[in-house]
């Protein structure tokens, strides 16, 4: 047969589908005015599986699975644009203006010459760091008041997703104000006089000793996890033993050690994101990246069918990163971010959304790069 025919053919019945489409949409719209005056929730689980049955029975053999999908599609479809006229006047999450000018206290990881306390330069122009050695100090610090914003390294280009600043932002209750990135460098660095070949261990922070992983595996260095970069380089100024850190060079020349090798990192270009938390949530005007982190039910395509309520309200996903839960069995939360501002209302509306769909979600924050 001619391709051309087929389509002819494809275009008949998309025209139709189109129309009962539309038809169909228009019904649901009128039973979300029903239950929106009659207090149901949109979700009602036994007439989807109801619908589900009869249409898969109906389909030919070689169709059931896709006509599952087809009309589970719709369905979600469905709730997408009753969730709209549920939350057609949904208030955006309340938030202040976020203010960086001035002089602010930040809670930083790691000390004097830390890649975190560099990453604080790009956000602020006068700032008094408040150094801590772990990252629940930093959420500790600013949740008892004694810095205003806390910073923290949330990814790196080679290392990945930094899974302790994830699972803290999932225990406490932050919200995330700003971003920022830094180019990483990472040195190998010792105690005056201490010569390369006389080096058996080198410490660092985990995601240092990851993203130099070529250079300490072709050297046979013995690798020691370590707090932080800096605090490592300050580890190895007070050590007896010709120990050396992998650190920012910042870092070695603050603790007067000597650099032996520069740029050891596997990839030239090595960045990492860093996040500027707060107890409140703060704003600022250009805002254009909003995180949240959320559970799925256990159940297939249940991603899938997450996906599609960004898709019907013309969200773009930037980042989706799982993790699992600790103490179950493989359950996991997913965090991701998208492009847009909470005070408009197609985001107001998809947050109720999933506020009221989902049995875990969690606003993290809209923030900009700076
Ligand atoms: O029948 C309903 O209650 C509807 O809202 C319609 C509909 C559908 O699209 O068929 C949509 C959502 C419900 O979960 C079930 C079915």
């Amino acid at each position: 047969m001619d391709l051309n025919e087929l389509r002819l053919q494809i275009n008949d019945v998309d025209k139709q589908m189109q129309e009962l489409f539309t038809k169909r949409m228009r019904l649901c719209f009128q039973v979300a005015e029903y239950k929106i005056a009659n207090d149901l929730p949109v979700f009602h689980k036994d007439r989807e599986k109801e619908i589900i049955n009869r249409v898969t029975n109906d389909a030919p053999d070689d169709l059931k699975g896709a006509t599952r999908v087809y009309f589970q599609t719709m369905m979600d479809i469905s709730k997408c644009l009753q969730y709209q006229q549920f939350f057609a006047n949904a208030d955006s999450v309340p938030y202040k203006p976020l203010i960086l000018k001035g002089r602010h206290t930040v809670a930083v990881p790691g000390t004097n010459g830390s890649y975190n306390h560099i990453a604080c330069s790009n956000l602020f122009d006068d700032f008094e760091p408040i150094f801590h050695e772990d990252f629940e100090d930093i959420f500790r610090a600013v949740s008892e008041g004694e810095a205003e914003f806390g910073i923290l390294p949330i990814v790196n280009s080679t290392a990945g997703s930094v899974a302790q600043t994830y699972e803290l932002m999932k225990e406490y209750d932050f919200k995330i104000c700003a971003g920022t990135k830094l180019r990483i460098s990472h040195c190998l660095a010792v105690k005056r006089g201490v010569k390369f070949d006389e080096i058996e261990s080198v410490y660092s922070h985990e995601q240092g000793l990851q993203q130099c992983s070529d250079f300490i595996r072709e050297n046979n260095f013995k690798t020691h996890r370590y707090a932080n970069t800096s605090l490592a380089a300050k580890f190895i100024k007070d050590s007896e033993k010709p120990y050396a850190a992998i650190c920012s060079e910042n870092a070695a020349e603050q603790f007067g050690l000597d650099i032996l090798r520069k740029n050891i990192q596997n990839a030239t270009d090595n960045y990492t994101k860093f996040i500027l938390i707060s107890k409140e949530t703060l704003k600022s005007e250009n805002a254009n990246t909003i995180s949240v982190c959320l559970a799925l039910p256990h159940q297939s395509s249940s991603l899938y069918r997450l996906l599609t309520k960004f898709s019907v309200a013309g969200l773009n996903l930037s980042m989706i990163e799982s993790m699992p839960i600790a103490n179950t069995d493989f359950d996991v939360v997913f965090y991701l971010d998208f492009h847009g501002a909470i005070d408009t209302p197609e985001v107001a509306k998809l947050l109720s959304e999933l506020e009221q769909e989902l049995s875990y979600f969690k606003f993290l924050g809209n923030y900009e790069e700076v």
